[in-house]
């Protein structure tokens, strides 16, 4: 090959691994991954917090919305809201409807029940939104067996139970003929909620850290059956959001726990929402709502598919080496607190 041919040979590759990169990394020419507007929608845990914010966000443009949680007094609440918004939105998006439903989701029958409950109101699911979740924290040594019952039940079952349900009735018939094709990608999704806590996990969420780890280990598993079906699978990873919940886990969290979230940014329901769907509209399997999350998503990414490769590569690199001091840091707050003494030496 002359100097000449392989010169060009090499200014064209570039290129095109530049173009590549740019294309990857900024996201250009790239199809809406997750249209909304006219698409059914289940919301779990959607009466308050980050749900409630996810399901007034869906409704804003233009899905039919489907909110579950247990306490009917704050659905009703919710909803009111949600139905403020679709009347807001006028003929805009043709028949937009939005249905309450009452269910204690850790219990596989009752999630069931709200499936079918929500399918025959609205029509068959096209994205199912778990966002049903919560914590107690506290030290391991004062859990007692219902309260680690509770975490699961209420992070890992109220998520899967009804996943299971949508997924079998979902991989049983085609999706819905788009009302608009061109507005983007028709493939139906199942998105589960984890944490941050769950890729940098630490003391006082002893009952927490296992379900919203397993619920990325699934995300992993049901993302690679669900290509058999044409069923995106995903997993959002907030950290600390300003909800009702945090509120009520505040009033019970191990001052460690709280001196270690001090280097976390607490963000609006609203804010989580928006920035996790624009992340699952831009294909992110593993939607993140802050630059932290990000970071430790980065470090924690493991065989998930990734966006924006180059970019992600060169950030996990760093983020495992940051991860080597935020461990440092962390466990040099706990190892003040032993300072005084180890249980036995205390009187
Ligand atoms: N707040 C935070 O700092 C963070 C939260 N997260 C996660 O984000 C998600 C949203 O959190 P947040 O906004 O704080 O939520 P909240 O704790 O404020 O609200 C939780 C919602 O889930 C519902 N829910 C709880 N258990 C069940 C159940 N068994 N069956 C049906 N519905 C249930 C609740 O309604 P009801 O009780 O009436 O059933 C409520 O609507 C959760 O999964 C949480 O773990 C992640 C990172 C940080
Ligand atoms: C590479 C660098 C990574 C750095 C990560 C450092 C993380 C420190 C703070 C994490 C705060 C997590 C809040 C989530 C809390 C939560 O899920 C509950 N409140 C739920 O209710």
């Amino acid at each position: 090959m002359s100097f000449s041919n392989s010169t060009a040979l090499i200014a064209g590759a570039s290129t095109v691994t530049a173009l590549l990169l740019a294309t990857s990394t900024m996201g250009l020419f790239s199809k809406n991954q997750m249209p909304v507007a006219g698409r059914n929608v289940i919301v779990t845990g959607a009466s308050q917090g980050m749900g409630k914010a996810v399901a007034l966000l869906l409704a804003a443009e233009g899905a039919n919305v489907a909110i579950i949680a247990r306490d009917q007094k704050k659905l009703d609440a919710a909803g009111a809201e949600i139905q403020a918004v679709i009347d807001r939105n006028g003929s805009k998006y043709f028949g937009q409807k939005m249905v309450i439903i009452s269910a204690d989701l850790s219990n596989p029958h009752k999630a069931q029940q709200a499936l079918t409950e929500a399918e025959v109101q609205l029509g068959d699911t096209e994205i199912l939104w778990c966002c049903a979740g919560g914590a107690n924290p506290g030290h391991f040594v004062d859990y007692s067996p219902e309260d680690l019952q509770w975490g699961m039940n209420t992070n890992y079952w109220s998520a899967v139970y009804i996943a299971h349900a949508a997924i079998k009735a979902m991989s049983q018939r085609p999706p819905p003929t788009p009302k608009n094709p061109k507005q983007g990608s028709p493939q139906r999704k199942v998105i589960f909620t984890s944490s941050l806590a769950a890729f940098c996990p630490f003391i006082g969420y002893g009952s927490y850290v296992g379900p919203k780890a397993a619920l990325r280990a699934l995300t992993d598993c049901l993302r690679q059956e669900c290509l058999l079906y044409d069923i995106g699978v995903h997993c959002c990873f907030p950290g600390g959001i300003d909800s009702p919940g945090l509120v009520n886990e505040n009033l019970t969290k191990p001052i460690l726990t709280k001196k270690i979230e001090e280097s976390d940014v607490i963000q609006s329901p609203e804010v989580v929402a928006k920035a996790c769907l624009d992340e699952l509209q831009s294909g992110q399997t593993l939607p993140v709502p802050s630059y932290l999350a990000r970071a430790a998503r980065a470090g924690m990414v493991g065989p998930t598919p990734r966006t924006s490769t180059f970019v992600e590569i060169i950030l996990t690199w760093i983020a495992t080496i940051v991860f080597i001091f935020v461990r440092r840091d962390q466990d040099s707050i706990v190892l003040k607190e032993r300072k005084k003494g180890l249980p036995w030496q205390r009187q």
